[in-house]
């Protein structure tokens, strides 16, 4: 199929390891179209394409159709822009993208963090916007070089919007859909995927933000001291109660269930403690500003949220000194 002839225009805008991954999955789908944004590793993928070894899925070639160095260059609107970029301002990336979209173009966010929308919904006010969590574990480990382990699986929904009719609302998710079907791999489609946002900003307030500040794994920091379990819960408890505040769901059940849940893994790092090791930017406003944030508006007392925010944004400070 020729690229004018493919009915399904997507572009990927944070060409890493998760924007990767999910380039591979889309790249399946022959009716897609599809375009890429890439920034470090441009050169390497214009010239030579996409590589990925998956754990899951095997050594591919990923198919991509066209790689731009950045929006600007753009002429004309995508049905989809997938998001992948690490949301370390996230209010910055919106308004770059406008010459890829119209009022037809469908978001789909895939980050760790809560509030992540909110941008999206500021600078495009008649979009739709899909919502997703993932737990792909992916690095890229050389420009243009994917590399995923076995882990695999993502929650998607909408974050309605309610200028638009929910049937067509709907119906593009319902589409989206089709394509990670497609694509093979592991998701579910949520009805209120906020619940799964901050189930997973549970894990990564507290797993994310001590594999950077101490540059220990999970395994390791269980075992340094008696102290580790109980403040790690006291962590989760603290963030289950700013989203039951925020009117979402969640159960304090959850911080026993999450910490039997890395127990049982090998001891691991974390998205945020390999941008550490790079030099670059955290993921500090979405992973804990955010839930901070809505604790002091809401006046509630959050001790080691506080300072586990307090001393991640110091580091954040540090790194974009560098
Ligand atoms: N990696 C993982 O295992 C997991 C990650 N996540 C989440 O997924 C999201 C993506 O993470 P991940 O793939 O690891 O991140 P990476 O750092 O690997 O990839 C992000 C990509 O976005 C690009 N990018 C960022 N800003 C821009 C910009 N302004 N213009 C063009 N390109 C841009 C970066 O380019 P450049 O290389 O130039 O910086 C980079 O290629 C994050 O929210 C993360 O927390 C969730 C679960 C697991
Ligand atoms: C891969 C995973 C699930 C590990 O906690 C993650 O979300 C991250 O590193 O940001």
């Amino acid at each position: 199929m020729s690229t004018s002839e493919k009915e399904i225009k997507v572009l990927l805008f944070g060409l890493g390891a998760i924007g990767g991954f999910y380039v591979f999955v889309l790249g399946r789908n022959e009716n897609v179209s599809l375009s890429v944004v890439a920034r470090s590793n441009y050169q390497q993928v214009k010239e030579h394409g996409l590589r990925i070894e998956s754990q899951n899925h095997g050594d591919h070639k990923v198919n991509i159709d066209q790689v731009y160095k950045s929006p600007d260059e753009i002429t004309s609107a995508f049905d989809y822009i997938v998001c992948t970029h690490k949301a370390v301002n996230p209010s910055k990336v919106p308004p770059i993208l406008k010459p890829a979209t119209n009022d037809n173009t469908t978001f789909v966010i895939i980050q760790n963090g809560v509030g992540n929308e909110e941008p999206f919904r500021t600078t495009f006010p008649n979009n739709t916007i899909i919502s997703c969590v993932t737990w792909v574990g992916a690095t890229q480990t050389s420009p243009g070089l994917i590399k995923h382990t076995k882990s695999e699986d993502m929650q998607m929904g909408l974050f309605p919007n309610p200028k638009l009719n929910s049937d067509l609302e709907q119906q593009r998710l319902n589409t989206f859909a089709t394509l990670l079907a497609t694509g093979q791999t592991i998701f579910q489609v949520e009805k209120d995927i906020q619940i799964k946002r901050w189930e997973k900003v549970v894990w990564n307030a507290a797993w994310n933000s001590i594999t950077t500040l101490t540059d220990v794994n999970t395994q390791d920091w269980l075992a340094s001291s008696p102290e580790a379990i109980p403040v790690t819960k006291h962590l989760m408890h603290e963030v289950i109660d700013i989203a039951i505040r925020c009117k979402v769901p969640l159960d304090h059940s959850l911080a026993d269930g999450l910490v039997d849940k890395i127990s049982a893994m090998p001891g691991i790092f974390s998205s945020m403690h390999t941008d550490m090791k790079e030099g670059r930017g955290l993921e500090v406003d979405v992973i804990l500003g955010y839930p901070m944030r809505m604790a002091k508006e809401l006046e509630m007392n959050v001790p080691v949220l506080s300072t586990i925010y307090a001393l991640t944004t110091a580091v954040n400070g540090r790194l974009n000194k560098l």
